[in-house]
């Protein structure tokens, strides 16, 4: 563990929520990319989302509170880079036209360090990150949690504002990985965290050559859970060589194949994330009074604004 990681800035930990709910307002919505399951492809799904959303022309950002296993700076060739301050704050490292990254990845000396934290240290760090974090005005910004329900996840959702976040799952389609993102969703039931939808990667395999489609895995898991919890299917992205291929050569899916068929894909699922963050949008937008309270508990004329 580097003295980087272990040190929980107490100060940082202490600040008052006004501190970080005054941050985070910067950003307009959060989407938290979660998986029942480990190896599911969350960090591919939340990288290639990002970078749509940003070349979609909304100011993203994406921070990895993956802090066991980082594997985000890796997928967009930052392994070396280190966490780097002005003025008090963290600056996020910037690729691909003002994509903002920040990940745990940065705090560690070599990627072979092994990160030993109980709860509360992870939640200060990831405290940090929200809220020193020089991310500017941002659309979207996008978490990549570890898979299951444990520190991570619940610190990020204790520290967002939940009208503002909402979940994307990640799942394979066997069952044996939609039986975990089941606890993913009583878990975002439980929090009040809205689901946007469930992705299903890994879903069949496309041949490069023939372009026949083959169910490697299986298929449709992900739509039947959708069904069962009345929760939206974003889409899914098939078993695709050159996803792999190029999160070893370290860089995102899309930077190098942005027109084929799992490109299409991803642009399905990106116009979901974009329609529900516009409505989202809209909602706050109308519930929201001139004093920045709800609507509906504004007294009305000659209280907070005279235009109700
Ligand atoms: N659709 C896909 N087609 C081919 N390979 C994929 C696909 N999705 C992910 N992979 C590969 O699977 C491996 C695991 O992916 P990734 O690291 O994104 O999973 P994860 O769920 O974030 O893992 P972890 O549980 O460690 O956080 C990576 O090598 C990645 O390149």
């Amino acid at each position: 563990m580097t003295g980087q990681a272990t040190t929980c800035q107490q100060s940082s930990c202490q600040s008052n929520d006004a501190d970080l709910n005054m941050k985070v307002g910067n950003i307009k919505h959060t989407f938290i990319v979660m998986s029942g399951k480990g190896g599911v492809g969350k960090s591919t799904v939340s990288v290639n989302l990002a970078l749509s959303l940003s070349m979609h022309g909304l100011k993203t950002g994406i921070l990895d509170v993956d802090i066991h296993g980082p594997s985000v700076p890796k997928m967009f060739g930052l392994s070396k880079e280190k966490i780097k301050m002005m003025d008090d704050q963290i600056v996020p490292q910037e690729v691909y036209n003002g994509l903002k990254v920040i990940s745990m990845g940065f705090l560690l000396n070599s990627s072979e360090d092994a990160v030993i934290l109980r709860g509360p240290a992870k939640a200060g760090i990831i405290r940090q990150f929200l809220e020193n974090v020089a991310w500017g005005d941002l659309d979207c910004l996008v978490i990549d949690c570890p898979p299951g329900t444990g520190d991570e996840p619940l610190s990020v959702v204790q520290l967002l504002d939940t009208s503002r976040s909402s979940a994307v799952i990640v799942t394979t389609p066997q069952q044996l990985a939609t039986i975990d993102v089941e606890k993913s969703i009583s878990f975002c039931k439980q929090l009040n965290l809205p689901i946007t939808g469930i992705v299903e990667n890994m879903s069949g395999f496309i041949c490069p050559h023939c372009h026949a489609e083959a169910d490697i895995f299986s298929s449709g898991g992900g739509y039947k859970l959708s069904q069962k919890f009345d929760v939206s299917y974003l889409g899914a992205i098939p078993i695709d060589m050159e996803i792999a291929r190029s999160g070893d050569e370290e860089r995102p899916y899309l930077s190098s194949f942005p027109k084929t068929e799992t490109a299409a894909r991803f642009g399905e699922i990106v116009e979901r994330l974009k329609s529900s963050y516009l409505e989202l949008q809209n909602t706050s937008e109308t519930d929201s009074c001139c004093d920045g309270s709800k609507a509906q508990e504004c007294a009305g004329p000659g209280s907070c604004c005279s235009g109700h």
